[in-house]
């Protein structure tokens, strides 16, 4: 990967800007990257315009002290995110299957409840277990009747917008703290958010589109390691994809350009940048949903910025331990587990190829984000390894390396792992998430469908975007 980025680097980070072409893109993303390449192979001129000195955006590698590359945000990918795989294989990018051999870990803070080891997706905890199989069929129930294009305009949809995730839980479950907690564990990795931050009509959606267009999508296709999103990697990390997608574009990828104005003149958009202006005839904006209100946008719909300024980044970190072997293993666990309290309420085995050292990543977000973010760095291991501790064991406390990647702290992102909606917003506003004005055109993982706040929901938002504009040259 280093070779690669430096070549990405040396073709982009510097020169002068070309004066016009067909499309800019705003944002180096696998949106925007994916939106340019589309548009390239149609023989259009195109340019990508993306403000950190790397593309990749949610999406980065790390490469660790002690040998392997992780990654500091976006990873996974599951059945049904054909899209995304599609993209890797024309890359040439192969995938590896997750860990999940043995059993799973539950550590409960109700010492009645105690540590367990399980098989699936729900842990056995005698008190959650009835609400926990109820309340999920609930809400795929009620998820496969949400549009995945216009969850708006479902009949229920100003109904289910009013109220949280949280709220709905606490009224149809009857141990609902219990339940509340273990759904954390799937937010807090999910949406950077607690179940009381988030709109029902939000989830519902997210949950309808976890599938495609010949599978419906489902809460444990969501959730899942085998069989769900988080069921393979890519060798190498994630981050070869838009590193080998703006190989290809080349010198038609601008670094270290931030756009701070688009407007419309002499029939034409003028897209103002930190490296100089381009004119365009269509502008595809692929930038993160909040990141869009920097830019100064003359013309710009009221209805669109409301919806921007309402939205909410999710709060999200990684954080990774690498272990001299991957102990757990041998003691028969998978190193998935959850956990009710603490600094790691969700991990991952995440184990690279070739090196033999055992990783493991919990995700800190949410309220765990709210609580342990703040923390010194030293502090914060601390809690996590603590929390690994309690899963899998005293080994844990005794890592070879550690690392964390806190996303809040991205200028040019801001969070993780997505944009989401609290209540009331989506609703009213949402259907303007993708819809064009004047010659400016909306891509990124928010604008999806299927697989909206995932990799794949922006190949496909990057692919519906260089249609929408090609249509228009
Ligand atoms: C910690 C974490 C874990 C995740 N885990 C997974 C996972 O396991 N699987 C999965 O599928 N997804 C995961 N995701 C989500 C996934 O990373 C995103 O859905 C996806 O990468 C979004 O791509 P995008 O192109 O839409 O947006 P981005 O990747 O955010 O790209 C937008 C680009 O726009 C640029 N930009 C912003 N403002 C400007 C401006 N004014 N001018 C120019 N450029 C600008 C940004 O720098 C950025 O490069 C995770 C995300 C995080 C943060």
């Amino acid at each position: 990967t280093d070779a690669l980025e430096a070549e990405v680097n040396a073709a982009t980070l510097s020169g002068s800007l070309p004066r016009k072409v067909d499309v800019v893109v705003v944002g180096g993303g696998i949106a925007g990257l994916v939106t340019a390449d589309r548009i390239a192979r149609r023989g259009r001129s195109v340019l990508v315009v993306e403000a950190r000195d790397r593309v990749g955006g949610r999406v980065l590698n790390h490469g660790l002290r002690t040998g392997g590359t992780i990654e500091a945000g976006g990873a996974f990918i599951g059945p049904t995110q054909n899209h995304i795989k599609a993209l890797a294989d024309e890359l040439g990018i192969a995938t590896f299957k997750e860990y999940v051999d043995g059993n799973n870990v539950y550590v409960s803070s109700n010492p009645l409840v105690g540590r367990q080891e399980f098989k699936g997706t729900v842990p056995p905890d005698p008190t959650i277990l009835l609400d926990a199989a109820l309340a999920l069929t609930r809400l795929d129930e009620m998820a496969a009747e949400v549009p995945v294009d216009a969850p708006w305009a479902h009949p229920k949809a100003a109904q289910w917008d009013a109220i949280t995730l949280g709220q709905w839980l606490s009224s149809n479950t009857l141990n609902s703290k219990g339940i509340d907690n273990l759904i954390k564990s799937w937010t807090q990795p999910g949406f950077g958010a607690d179940p009381d931050q988030l709109s029902l009509l939000y989830v519902l959606h997210y949950i309808a589109c976890s599938g495609n267009e010949t599978h419906v999508g489902t809460f444990e296709r969501n959730s899942d390691t085998a069989g769900g999103a988080q069921e393979s990697r890519f060798v190498g990390g994630s981050q070869r994809v838009p590193l080998a997608l703006a190989r290809k574009l080349g010198d038609r990828v601008a670094l270290a350009a931030a756009v701070t104005r688009i407007e419309h003149a002499d029939g034409r958009a003028v897209v103002h940048t930190t490296r100089g202006r381009v004119a365009a005839r269509r502008v595809v904006v692929a930038a993160p949903p909040k990141q869009v209100l920097d830019i100064a946008l003359p013309g710009m719909p009221a209805g669109r910025r409301t919806l921007l300024s309402k939205m909410q980044m999710g709060r999200l970190m990684k954080c990774d331990a690498v272990y001299e072997t991957p102990f757990w293993r041998e003691d028969g666990l998978s190193g998935f587990g959850l956990a009710d309290s603490g600094a790691v309420r969700v991990a991952f085995d995440n184990g690279v190829r070739n090196t033999g050292h055992g990783i493991l990543l919990a995700f800190v977000g949410g309220s765990t984000w709210r609580q342990y973010g703040s923390l010194s760095r030293a502090e914060r291991r601390a809690a996590v390894l603590q929390g690994f501790a309690r899963m899998f064991g005293d080994k844990a406390l005794k890592p070879i390396e550690y690392t964390e990647h806190d996303w809040t702290h991205e200028r040019w992102t801001r969070g993780g792992p997505v944009a989401i909606y609290p209540p009331r917003v989506m609703a009213t506003y949402g259907h303007h998430i993708h819809r064009p004005y004047g010659r400016v055109h909306w891509a990124g993982t928010e604008t999806s469908t299927y697989w909206t706040g995932y990799m794949d929901g922006a190949v496909r938002s990057g692919k519906r975007a260089a249609v929408e504009v090609l249509e228009k040259l």
